[in-house]
């Protein structure tokens, strides 16, 4: 099939990639010249593990292609993808403008029947308000659907491979049979395309972010007790991990959820729910309980350091909201820089990959360490954000030669207590009991 992808960010660039890999010819569009020039000449943009492999071999094969020109990028496609931004609006709902500018140009060059799809995160109601501005210029027929996304960053690959379900949202039989068609080979270990109408569709995806940004919450919440009740929570966390109703996943405590997606979807659908007149009350609980969460280590540290942070030299190990990512997008470690800075310590940052982004942010007021042993050098602790895989299992006999003293605050709970106590580290986590040499 011909398939068009507007917009080439995360969702974009592996939506393009996945379809091409699966035989489709593939046209991406974005109005990002340079991001378009490095493309076409075979440079990734993005950090995606296992996705440059793809993306080189669909591009050398001529199945990948991306312009900046609509026109020329929807020519002779069946299918065309909206994988645009829907960033928060200044009272916090989508903004539509990127989904609804495109939608418009589109009814002026669209000279064939095709199917329009959502794959944006959007607000219920988005596919009529795309319908309509595409209807006010096309002069041919066409239809919308709304598909919304589901993979996460760092195994975004293998989510859209191997998705556990594909949600298609038509009132169109003609519309439903191209995209299972497309979807095909993506289903093929028997999860289900699941069919529904476009409203349902879309407050499907919101629906999915707001319950996981819920789970963890929860178990933020859960952590908090433990430690006010001297319990364990990996043990809480694996004890209602077992009962299938719950599910292990997505129970791991830590120092809140960051990224693109959960925090701007809770506050989008929160605001929803106040536009149709509801109060979802669990939706401001998630909001604040995680805005706090973002900080909840430095309290700690500074009762640590006897309530003063002053010159404290703090080593912090991570930036990007989670592993395998560079995406530093309401990463929990911006607020945790900003919170220490304001206390007056001194901060030296290392992660693999999102250095650059948070340079670019915050400039000179931290230092970037060369690796995670350089940051360390005459830290009077160490503050763990992001639990990057190098960080898991450290070269420990380095680490106390660089560390001015063994203290490690572990905001997503990478180390083991009866290790540390093991090594003499003071060490504090997550819902778990300090350790104390
Ligand atoms: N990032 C994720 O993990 C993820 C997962 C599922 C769903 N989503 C949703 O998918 C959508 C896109 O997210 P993203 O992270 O890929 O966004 P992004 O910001 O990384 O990328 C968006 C791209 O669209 C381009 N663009 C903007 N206006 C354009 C226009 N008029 N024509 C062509 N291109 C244009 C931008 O230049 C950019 O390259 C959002 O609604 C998001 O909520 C994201
Ligand atoms: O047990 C857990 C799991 C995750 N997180 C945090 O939650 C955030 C989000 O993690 P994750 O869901 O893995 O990353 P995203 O790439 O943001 O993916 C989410 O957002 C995407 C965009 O909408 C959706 O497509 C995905 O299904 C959804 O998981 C991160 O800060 C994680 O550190 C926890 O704190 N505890």
């Amino acid at each position: 099939m011909r398939i068009a992808v507007v917009g080439t960010g995360y969702v974009g660039l592996v939506t393009g990639t996945c379809f091409a890999e699966t035989g489709n010819t593939v046209t991406c569009v974005d109005i990002d010249k340079a991001k378009v020039e490095k493309l076409q000449g075979g440079t990734i943009t993005i950090y995606e593990p296992g996705l440059d492999h793809l993306f080189l071999r669909n591009l050398k094969e001529n199945r990948l292609h991306f312009t900046t020109s609509l026109a020329e990028g929807i020519k002779g496609a069946q299918i065309i993808f909206l994988a645009l931004p829907t960033p928060p609006g200044e009272d916090g709902s989508a903004d539509l403008s990127y989904v609804l500018g495109v939608s418009k140009e589109l009814g002026k060059i669209l000279d064939a029947y095709a199917v329009i799809v959502d794959k944006s995160t959007v607000p219920v109601g988005t596919a009529d308000k795309v319908r309509a501005a595409i209807a006010a210029n096309a002069k041919v027929e066409f239809d919308v659907v709304s598909n919304p996304e589901f993979l996460r960053e760092g195994v975004a690959v293998d989510d859209f491979m191997k998705p556990d379900r594909v949600v298609i949202g038509s009132s169109s039989e003609r519309a439903n049979a191209l995209m299972q068609q497309l979807y095909a080979p993506f289903v093929r270990q028997g999860n289900p395309i699941i069919y529904m109408d476009e409203r349902s569709a879309e407050l499907t995806k919101y629906a999915a972010n707001a319950f996981l940004a819920t789970k963890i919450t929860f178990m933020n919440e859960i952590a908090r007790m433990c430690e006010r009740l001297d319990a364990d929570v990996d043990m809480v966390r694996k004890g209602i991990g077992g009962d299938e109703r719950i599910g292990k996943r997505f129970l791991f405590p830590g120092i809140g959820y960051g990224g693109s997606c959960f925090p701007k979807d809770v506050q989008a659908l929160s605001r929803s729910a106040d536009e149709v007149g509801y109060e979802f009350k669990i939706l401001r609980s998630v909001m604040d309980v995680n805005q706090e969460q973002k900080t909840y280590l430095v309290p700690k540290v500074k009762r640590f350091f006897g309530g003063s942070l002053r010159g404290k030299k703090i080593a912090l190990w991570g930036l990007s909201f989670k592993p395998n990512t560079d995406d530093i997008r309401e990463a929990p470690a911006l607020y945790i820089i900003d919170a220490l800075l304001a206390e007056g310590a001194v901060v030296t940052a290392f992660d693999p990959e999102a250095m650059p982004g948070v340079k670019r942010m915050v400039g000179d007021k931290i230092t970037f360490a060369e690796n995670q042993y350089d940051a360390l050098e005459g830290a009077e602790a160490l503050v763990i954000a992001t639990e990057w895989g190098a960080f898991r299992t450290p070269d420990f006999d380095l680490m106390e030669t660089k560390l001015a003293q063994k203290v490690i605050f572990d905001g997503r709970n990478v180390f083991e207590g009866p290790l540390m106590a093991s090594l003499g580290y003071y060490y504090e986590s997550i819902g778990r009991r300090p350790v104390k040499p």
